[in-house]
């Protein structure tokens, strides 16, 4: 049964979303699903921008088929390669085998590589680059080349008669579309916005440098509607979901507020991290968050650091080392460079601490960010002796959010 929606003028959304997949990239859980979109303008020429993940390619082709309507398919963009997005190109090119390939210079090895089979018609595409315009009768697409935003063949398109942005993955969201694919007709705020912090941050965070660079492309173009590869559409309060990608991709906090993340075997560690919480709301610190971090994913974690200006760590000592959950955060936030960030430490170790010096050297390579001197060594339990320096801890913590 076809399932497609009229986005725009002649333009449909004929995407598919998938509730199964357990954790996206392998890596990601992904409780509430993904949303695999892909896009159909029938004008004169008739053009798909992208196609889906194999796990939806029978409902995906369905719909692409159904809003074809009959007609012939004379382009296949491809804006990103991902196979979560590309993974379906040998399937539309031999059920459209007139289809001719859109993309850039770089897309065409990727290509070749992903479906040798496919040669000729790559070696036929029509190569497109920035500013480029194509013609399909009354649509008049333009391509934005936004390379590293994630990949570095990506692109995005731009239909300037619809001033719909076809925006690759920017914009896109953990989360399977449920009827409603526009923004406008879910609380996004409040259904959505985490999942989108936690795409953002695990899949693109590392290319702030690159979005910023793209969200300037962008601020040059008359776009009234975002039309991503994931998640919902935008056509109203652009400008918010705009602002949001601006922090995040300046690596700028969204919230002044705290977000404790600490590792514990025993409990001791976290007994610790909740008491330093409770500390925090005593000096009237609002919306503290604390995770467990062998119970929250990585991600999460990682999007709550992209979130909170203030970022206390917890661990145990573990073999000489970092407790192993805390050490894979800490990776994480290196390898997407997270920056701009006070930091706070609380260690613990029952004979020869070290997972304080850990974390430290950790966060003293991230950049622009800042580690409070005051810290708590544990050797165990927190004893009573210790309470006046979690309680000069929770001071020290409390003054980073409340100026
Ligand atoms: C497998 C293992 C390895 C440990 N390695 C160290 C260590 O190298 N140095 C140290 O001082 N404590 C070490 N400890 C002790 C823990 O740091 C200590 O038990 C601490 O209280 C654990 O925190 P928790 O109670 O929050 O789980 C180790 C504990 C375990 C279970």
């Amino acid at each position: 049964m076809h399932c497609t929606h009229l986005i725009a003028a002649d333009t449909w959304y004929v995407g598919a979303s998938d509730r199964r997949l357990a954790k996206f990239e392998n890596l990601f859980p992904i409780s509430r699903g993904v949303s695999y979109n892909s896009y159909l303008i029938v004008d004169e020429k008739t053009a798909l921008l992208d196609t889906a993940d194999s796990s939806v390619s029978a409902q995906y082709l369905e719909n692409t088929a159904h809003a074809l309507n009959g007609r012939g398919l004379d382009y296949l963009i491809i804006n990103h390669m991902e196979p979560d997005h590309a993974a379906t190109i040998a399937e539309v090119l031999l059920r459209w085998p007139q289809a001719q390939i859109v993309c850039n210079a770089k897309t065409v090895p990727m290509l070749k590589n992903y479906f040798p089979a496919a040669a000729e018609k790559i070696d036929a595409a029509l190569l497109v680059k920035e500013g480029d315009v194509l013609s399909l009768g009354s649509h008049e697409l333009t391509f934005v080349m936004a390379p590293m935003v994630h990949w570095p063949e990506v692109m995005l398109t731009f239909d300037k008669t619809t001033n719909v942005l076809f925006s690759a993955d920017a914009f896109g969201t953990f989360g399977a579309l449920n009827g409603n694919i526009f923004a406008d007709e879910v609380d996004f705020a409040r259904d959505w916005l985490d999942d989108a912090r936690r795409y953002y941050a695990n899949i693109v965070g590392k290319y702030g440098t690159q979005v910023q660079a793209v969200l300037k492309k962008a601020a040059g173009l008359p776009i009234q509607v975002i039309a991503p590869l994931h998640g919902p559409i935008w056509r109203e309060n652009l400008g918010w979901f705009l602002g949001k990608y601006d922090l995040w991709s300046r690596w700028q906090p969204e919230d002044q507020g705290v977000v404790v993340l600490y590792g514990s075997m025993y409990g001791n560690t976290a007994g610790a991290a909740s008491a330093l919480a409770g500390l925090l709301a005593d000096r009237g610190v609002k919306n503290i968050a604390v995770h467990d971090l062998s119970v929250t994913d990585t991600s999460e974690a990682v999007a709550e650091c992209f979130r909170a200006s203030t970022i206390v760590l917890a661990a145990p000592t573990y073999n000489g080392g970092l407790y192993l959950p805390m050490n894979a955060l800490l990776e994480d936030l290196k390898a997407l460079s997270l920056q701009n960030r006070t930091f706070a430490l609380i260690e613990n170790g029952s004979w020869a601490p070290m997972s304080g010096k850990l974390m430290a050297e950790r966060v003293g390579e991230l950049k622009n960010c800042t580690l409070l001197d005051t810290r708590v060594t544990l050797r165990g339990a927190l004893t009573p002796a210790q309470d006046a320096d979690l309680a000069a801890l929770a001071d020290a913590v409390a003054a980073t959010v409340q100026g």
